[in-house]
């Protein structure tokens, strides 16, 4: 069985439509991620897989049970964390955790048994007495992960998980979410615009980009679609296509603010005679750097846009409290 499969999932607001006909399938244990620039449609999609928005057509089934014939049997078999803020600051850890714990009517001497086991899992046990008001950004999104297993979901819904958070506290939280993939054999879905992260933590990727997935593979099988190598040649004279550039060595160009690339299979064959191209037409060099290809170049290709981590990074509270008011 696998853990999710979705057929030609759509969901429409009004003329609108947020996610375009989607079909793919998750296996069980696997990290996946959904990886898109924003307003691509990746919230919506996990919303609808965790049954908190109905589809407008397609079909998709959560751990054997249907979205739309089975709400019930979903959201018994998902845990979910989402950036809506929901624990309780008046309370400590173990608090919120037991509290979490009777809605499930999980019987008192396993609640307290599974909270022992996952604020480990999650280093919060010397806090667990703490008041969550106490707890730093990172602190308070492990106790949210320990909190959306507690009742032992097959499937765990992460939207953004590390949104908003400096780097080093990312890391940690990457950590977590991949020993607990491996402990508990949960299947994990997650939601991000970081670039690293899903390079770091998914086992497949799914591209989306105007509600469409545009591409889905391993981050290794991605990047080698690509070619050998990518040139990045930074240029304040750059802007759309370049002429001259049609060279049956370049597999690919793209370009974007002040930047644009060029993969091929062998950079260090070709590099001068690019160059010297570029002189010849009067263009501005700043830099040029030879690399294999990354997510970024892959991103980049499929979606015809780049995501900065320093963009996104300046644009994450805003998004953040976007995200917060509507959820
Ligand atoms: N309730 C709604 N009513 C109308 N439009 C909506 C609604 N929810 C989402 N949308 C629109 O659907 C599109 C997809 O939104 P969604 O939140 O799924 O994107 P996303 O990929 O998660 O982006 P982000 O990373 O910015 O959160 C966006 O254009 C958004 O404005």
């Amino acid at each position: 069985m696998k853990a999710v499969a979705v057929e030609e999932l759509t969901k429409k607001f009004g003329d609108f439509t947020a996610v375009d006909s989607i079909s793919f399938d998750i296996n069980e244990g696997e990290i996946f991620g959904l990886l898109g620039p924003n307003g691509a449609g990746k919230t919506t999609t996990i919303s609808m897989l965790a049954t908190m928005l109905s589809p407008t057509s397609g079909k998709a089934e959560v751990a054997g049970h249907d979205i739309s014939a089975d709400e019930d049997g979903v959201r018994k078999s998902i845990g979910i964390v989402f950036q809506d803020q929901s624990l309780d600051e008046e309370l400590t850890a173990w608090e919120n955790m037991d509290f979490h714990g009777r809605l499930y009517r999980i019987p008192k001497q396993i609640r307290a048994e599974r909270t022992e086991e996952l604020l480990e899992l999650v280093g919060l046990t010397e806090r667990k007495d703490d008041f969550v008001k106490t707890y730093s950004g990172g602190m308070r999104r492990r106790l949210e992960i320990a909190r959306g297993l507690l009742h032992r979901p097959k499937v765990l819904f992460l939207d953004e998980p590390t949104l908003g958070l400096d780097p080093q506290t990312r890391n940690y939280l990457w950590d977590y979410i991949d020993k607990l993939s491996r402990e508990m054999k949960i299947t994990v879905i997650l939601t991000t615009h970081y670039m690293d992260e899903a390079d770091r933590l998914c086992g497949r990727i799914g591209i989306i980009d105007k509600g469409q997935i545009v591409a889905l593979d391993t981050p290794e099988n991605l990047k080698k679609r690509l070619g050998g190598d990518v040139i990045t040649i930074k240029s304040p004279d750059y802007s759309g296509k370049i002429s001259g550039l049609e060279k049956s060595w370049i597999e690919n160009t793209e370009g974007y603010n002040g930047f644009f690339t060029v993969a091929l299979h062998d950079a260090e064959e070709h590099l001068s005679e690019l160059i010297e191209t570029l002189i010849n037409r009067k263009i501005k060099i700043t830099s040029v750097s030879v690399h294999k290809p990354t997510l970024e170049d892959v991103f980049l290709h499929y979606t015809g846009r780049t995501i900065r981590d320093e963009e996104a990074g300046a644009k994450d509270h805003m998004r953040m409290d976007y995200k917060r008011r509507r959820h």
